[in-house]
């Protein structure tokens, strides 16, 4: 551990062309942070215009490359052998005089939680397309996470070096399907091949990345006034895109509009350079547009001037409204897989801290209750944010939580030996508080252990972890999908239970209704005489009878949902424990849920693919088979996009099919779209397969 902190150390004061002192290296000035997400949908070049903000920052000596597998940021081995971003890694560098602290957020959708869980502490965040794609479904899923979470965001349009970038088109996608404002900072010079960069529309330059070394590496590039000798075509549509810039801004920005009617209303073109761009910064802020740059990350071009719209437009932490007032036993800086330990960290920065034993995913540590108080007066005063779990939630609003999504699907998981048992459990638990969405729980009739995941490759990678990370190798059984249950019809019913236990008594009576009701969650009422009669601890007893029943359905043993149960009576003899009270209401549930008609909800996915027109029939042939309803299919270039909603069930695999019946040339991305009623003819295919299966 010494040597790794001693050479990071080296590391981060050599690196830095002016040395500073080490106080300045890891607490710079507050107004100088950047906590910066970068988000995107799977391969839109993510992970790869991180490595060019490392490469030009100076913190990494060689470009790392996606496809060799060996990136800063794709750290942990399987994202390495996979090509895809798994756990947000964080990373920090400078770019002239900031501090940037960078999450890498996961395009995958198994993996939202990882992205909600880093969007709640971040001030900012660059969203990176491909500009010949645009917008994509997962790119929606993690803007409208940014959104709730007020967080001001850049656009970069990654990818214009390909023959079939469209920048108006990727304007137009950020407009509709984002609902975002556009603001158009740049114009490309070029296209496809000829991509060689772009003039700022800000101070009506032209930069280009010549590269005519090859090690250069895209380090430096060309800044020169857009003259008269310009090429007439560029310096047309740099005119044209500047005015409708400063037109913008104006209609965006009452203060600049202000401006230009009283300083520059002869000659709008004449307002400086740093008047716009304070202007956009603000438009930025406010989040009433949002600055969009254009570069080809793959080609080096284009990611410096990014790096300047981060420090340039997205807010110091100081700007945004969340106040932490944190002490920890041990903190450490992130430099990816390695970290350097430091003793103290002022507001703003992002550190590690290890050794923490109550502490899971989403929650807020504060140093003392006093503070943790204050911080809640003062959220409260700033209209309030979320709530914390546990015994501080009386006075512990500080973050928003994070929205855990339900699991959709689970397994049984199996230690290779009986004697690991305990090892894995210890090993779950970890993996558990790290990552919220996986949900771990026992059997309580085989008394297996179940593992809940996201979706395939969340259960396969937390198999994985287990292996690498804990060195226990277990047994996965089959996937299963979670389904739900509900009824179809009202149904009334009573049930006594009447037992001698030793020379104790217990007996009680219930009488209730069930009917179905249209939303997702389950309900317990009482009659309005019983509620005024009824004892305390008798209610709660009920009312724990009542809940129990709904977490395994009569008909399979799922979660029930949407049923609404009303006590009408219930009578108890006196020195009947509430246990059996419980036991009592139950049972008698389980026979109203009967009696009202079982119905199974599936889990339907809303998928989205991206696949060339020559494949098109043999995708939809093969979403036929399974259960998919086509709604649209749009035009993309040489592409085809499919939107359907396909029921979960039949997703298994899902990944390994479309790259055979295409040849590799699709994408896909689903999440979930609803729990929808099973048709009768399905339902009892399912309930005969499961019977087989118990
Ligand atoms: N033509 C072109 N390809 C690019 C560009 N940037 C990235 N790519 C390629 O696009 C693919 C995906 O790039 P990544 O950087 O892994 O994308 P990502 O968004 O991090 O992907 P995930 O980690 O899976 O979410 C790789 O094959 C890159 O080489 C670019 O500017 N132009």
């Amino acid at each position: 551990v010494s040597f790794i902190k001693y050479s990071v150390f080296t590391f981060l004061l050599t690196i830095t062309d002016d040395i500073k002192s080490l106080r300045t290296v890891l607490n710079p000035d507050i107004s100088k942070i950047r906590n910066i997400g970068i988000m995107a949908h799977i391969d839109a070049g993510k992970t790869t215009t991180t490595e060019r903000m490392l490469y030009y920052s100076g913190y990494t000596r060689a470009l790392g490359d996606v496809d060799d597998g060996d990136t800063v940021t794709d750290f942990m081995a399987q994202e390495r052998e996979r090509g895809i971003t798994i756990q947000s890694a964080a990373v920090t560098f400078d770019w002239k005089s900031h501090r940037i602290n960078l999450i890498d957020t996961p395009g995958h959708v198994d993996f939202t939680l990882e992205v909600e869980r880093a969007l709640r502490v971040l001030d900012g965040a660059v969203a990176v397309f491909d500009s010949s794609a645009g917008v994509e479904a997962q790119t929606l899923t993690v803007w409208r996470q940014a959104e709730k979470h007020h967080v001001p965001c850049i656009c970069f349009l990654n990818k214009m070096d390909k023959p079939t970038a469209d920048l108006n088109f990727s304007l137009e996608s950020i407009r509709l399907k984002l609902k975002a404002t556009p603001v158009l900072l740049q114009i490309p010079i070029g296209s496809g091949k000829n991509f060689t960069g772009v003039v700022d529309l800000l101070t009506n330059q032209k930069l280009t990345w010549n590269l005519t070394s090859t090690q250069d590496n895209g380090r430096t590039f060309e800044a020169e006034s857009l003259g008269q000798s310009e090429d007439p075509e560029l310096l047309e549509a740099a005119d044209e895109a500047r005015a409708a810039l400063i037109e913008q801004v104006a209609d965006l920005d009452d203060e600049f509009a202000e401006l230009l009617l009283t300083d520059f209303s002869d000659n709008f073109e004449a307002v400086p350079a740093k008047k716009l761009q304070e202007a956009v910064r603000r438009v930025t802020l406010a989040r009433k547009g949002v600055p969009v740059l254009c570069g080809s990350s793959l080609k080096n071009k284009g990611v410096q001037p990014l790096l300047d719209a981060i420090t340039a437009y997205l807010p110091a932490p100081n700007e945004r409204h969340h106040d932490l007032v944190e002490r920890m036993s041990r903190l450490l800086v992130p430099f990816a897989d390695q970290q350097v330990e430091i003793p103290s960290m002022s507001a703003g920065n992002i550190a590690l801290t290890v050794g923490l034993k109550q502490t899971v995913t989403g929650d807020t540590i504060v140093s003392s209750k006093a503070s943790a108080a204050a911080a809640a007066r003062r959220a409260q005063s700033d209209g309030g944010m979320g709530t914390k779990r546990g015994d501080q939630a009386d006075i512990g609003i500080v973050l928003s939580g994070v929205e855990v999504p339900d699991p959709v699907f689970f397994c049984t998981i199996e230690p290779p030996t009986m004697a690991k048992q305990a090892d894995l459990e210890n090993a779950l638990n970890c993996l558990q508080r790290e990552d919220p969405s996986l949900k771990v729980r026992v059997d309580p009739d085989s008394g297996q252990t179940i593992l809940c995941g996201m979706g395939e490759l969340h259960i396969d990678i937390i198999h994985d972890r287990i292996r690498r990370e804990y060195g226990i190798e277990t047994h996965l059984g089959p996937l299963q999908v979670a389904y739900r249950e509900t009824i179809l019809q009202e149904a009334s019913t009573a049930d006594t239970l009447d037992r001698t236990i030793g020379d104790r008594r217990h007996a009680a009576s219930v009488n209730l209704t069930v009917r179905p009701v249209d939303f997702a969650s389950c309900e317990v009422a009482f009659t309005e005489e019983l509620q005024v009669q009824i004892q305390p601890e008798t209610k709660e007893a009920v009312e724990n009878g009542v809940q129990s029943s709904y977490l395994q359905g009569p008909l399979l043993g799922y979660p029930v949902w949407g049923v609404s149960c009303l006590i009408h009576s219930v009578s108890v003899e006196p020195g009947t424990s509430p246990a059996m009270v419980s036991a009592c209401v139950s049972r008698c549930m389980l026979k109203a849920l009967r009696l009202a008609g079982g119905q199974v909800l599936e889990p339907v996915m809303s998928l989205e693919v991206t696949v060339g027109e020559e494949h098109l029939s043999s995708v939809l042939g093969d979403l036929a088979q399974r259960r998919g309803t086509v709604r649209e299919i749009q035009s993309r270039h040489d592409n085809k996009v499919l939107l359907a909603t396909v029921p979960l069930a039949e997703m298994m695999g899902y990944s390994t099919v479309l790259r055979t019946v295409t040849s590799g040339n699709a994408t896909f991305s689903m999440e979930l779209d609803a729990y929808e009623a099973m048709n009768p003819h399905d339902q009892s295919a399912l309930l005969k397969r499961m019977s087989g299966l118990m």
